[in-house]
């Protein structure tokens, strides 16, 4: 890998400190940084370089799930971080950040190879970028790459506004856009299911498959983020990015060679046959949702409306779920329906595949009263990861009786990389697969655009859903109406 010089904008904010830090952390203890290795953390709170450089550390005893208390080692990881005080929208502070970044350079001997990491509002993306291009810190002899945090844009229009200002500064292939979900280590396995295992892919077609559903359910609140969500809703925060860039996943056709522009390209082309919805078919095929009081694990919880910094009068979405068709030869006649809510009944983010029962109605009769469950392959993303299948077979012990079983595999949580740390690997060796290219976050919001006018206009429905509970009635009549059912 090659060593470089990693500057973090936004390194005192909430994210650098859960995420980013302990994942620079869990890579040096692997031996998975560059030999030599910089980073700028930049902010605008008054510390000290000794004081922020504490600061890391309480992150990583807290964060980080390998913190080893060894002083030595600690001390060797936190002395790579050198802190700088620069407002982002200041232009002429650049050039001191310039002179750092060539001064530490020359320090460690470091060719010019340099990754721009924006953890910061979404308001400053486009300042920085060109910024960093106006002042030099992108003319380098080496590399330069920009890793850039969500939301990409608040709507299409303002992703294709972003993205233009930032193409000024950086080619598309110098861009890693963060979606966390690529960085699951279930979500990347996906397609190693697929690739390795010769009865997976026989199966995953139309031919097959009955419905795709995923879900990605939480129970936590609006926590103290009312601000963002309330203007952003299920659909921005979770629908746009995550839920769409799964679907991607399961759809994509398997590419030959298992390489980033192949992938990219295959799950374009499965973003490209998404039907679109026209604005007045949204109440159709879209259910939109707002928590309410409830329960979740035995506490009383309030509602969406009750919460801090959330009006009364919001018509803000907590939850959505939607049937999606992909009109090619391989997905047609299949919906994937996705779901996402918060203040559910579970944290949970799976993806269950139903396959196709053709011979239910012959076992029914042949053996009266028993019925045969859908076999169902069951992608457990998060907390829990794993993947398991679901077949029918006689009961040995009872009666002889067919019921359904689970054959299961599971990982340790706790042995799993976390996200971050598996896409900032990537990042640093400049492999871009599980970055969100352009075209897909644009294809995305493309899907997403006649549902935001849709929410905006109030034309469909707000369901109130009770926190605690899977999410309104009307997620689960959609499925009805096509003879299924969520497996939760
Ligand atoms: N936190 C999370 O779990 C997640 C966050 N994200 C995204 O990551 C990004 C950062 O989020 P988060 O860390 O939570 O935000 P915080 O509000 O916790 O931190 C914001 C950071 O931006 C810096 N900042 C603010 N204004 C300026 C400025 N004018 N010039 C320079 N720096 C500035 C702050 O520095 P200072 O305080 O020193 O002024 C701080 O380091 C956002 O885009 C967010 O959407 C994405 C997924 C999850
Ligand atoms: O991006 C986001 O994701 C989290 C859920 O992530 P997970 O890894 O815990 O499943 C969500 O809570 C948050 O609102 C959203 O911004």
């Amino acid at each position: 890998m090659d060593s470089m010089t990693f500057v973090l904008f936004g390194a005192t904010g909430d994210l650098a400190k859960r995420k980013i830090f302990p994942a620079l952390y869990n890579l040096y203890l692997d031996h998975k940084l560059p030999e030599s290795f910089s980073v700028i953390a930049l902010g605008r709170k008054p510390y000290s370089n000794d004081e922020f450089q504490t600061h890391v550390e309480e992150a990583l005893k807290t964060f980080s799930r390998r913190f080893i208390d060894d002083h030595v080692q600690v001390a060797d990881f936190i002395k790579t971080i050198r802190y700088h005080i620069l407002d982002a929208t200041n232009v002429e502070g650049y050039q001191g950040l310039l002179e750092l970044v060539q001064q530490r350079e020359k320090e460690f001997n470091l060719p010019e190879n340099r990754l721009f990491y924006l953890s910061v509002g979404p308001e400053f993306f486009d300042v920085i970028t060109l910024n960093i291009k106006e002042s030099g810190l992108a003319n380098t002899k080496g590399w330069k790459r920009l890793i850039i945090e969500k939301p990409f844009g608040h709507d299409l229009q303002s992703a294709q506004d972003l993205n233009e200002k930032l193409s000024k500064a950086f080619d598309e292939n110098e861009v890693y856009r963060i979606d966390h979900y690529l960085g699951k280590p279930m979500v990347q396995n996906i397609e190693a299911l697929e690739f390795a295992n010769p009865i997976l892919q026989t199966l995953w077609n139309n031919e097959y498959i009955a419905n795709v559903q995923i879900t990605a359910s939480e129970t936590v609140g609006v926590e103290e983020r009312a601000r963002y969500y309330d203007t952003s809703g299920a659909i921005r925060d979770m629908v746009q990015n995550h839920m769409l860039q799964m679907l991607m996943v399961t759809a994509m056709h398997l590419p030959k060679r298992i390489s980033a522009k192949d992938i990219r390209y295959e799950k374009r082309k499965i973003m490209e046959s998404l039907r679109l919805l026209e604005k007045g078919e949204v109440g159709l095929q879209v259910i939109r949702g707002q928590y309410a009081a409830g329960e979740i694990k035995g506490e009383a919880v309030i509602g969406y409306k009750e919460e801090p910094g959330i009006e009364e009068t919001s018509t803000n979405d907590t939850f959505v779920a939607a049937r999606l068709w992909i009109d090619d030869s391989f997905w047609s006649g299949v919906p994937f329906y996705i779901r996402t809510g918060k203040r559910m009944k579970e944290k949970s983010t799976r993806i269950i595949i139903e396959f196709k029962n053709p011979l239910k109605d012959l076992f029914l009769n042949q053996n009266h009263n028993e019925e045969t469950a859908p076999n169902l392959f069951i992608i457990e993303i998060g907390p829990n990861t794993g993947v398991s299948l679901q077949l029918n077979s006689k009961n040995l012990v009872n009666e002889g009786k067919v019921e359904p079983v689970r054959v299961e595999f599971s990982a340790d949580q706790k042995e799993v990389p976390e996200a971050y740390e598996l896409l900032i690997f990537d990042a640093l060796r400049g492999d871009s697969t599980y970055f969100a290219h352009w075209r897909e976050v644009e294809l995305s919001w493309r899907w997403v655009q006649p549902l935001l006018e849709a929410f905006e206009e109030n034309s469909i429905p707000l369901h109130s859903y009770p926190s605690g509970s899977m999410g309104p009635d009307a997620s689960h009549q959609l499925l009805e109406e096509d003879g299924f059912v969520w497996w939760d």
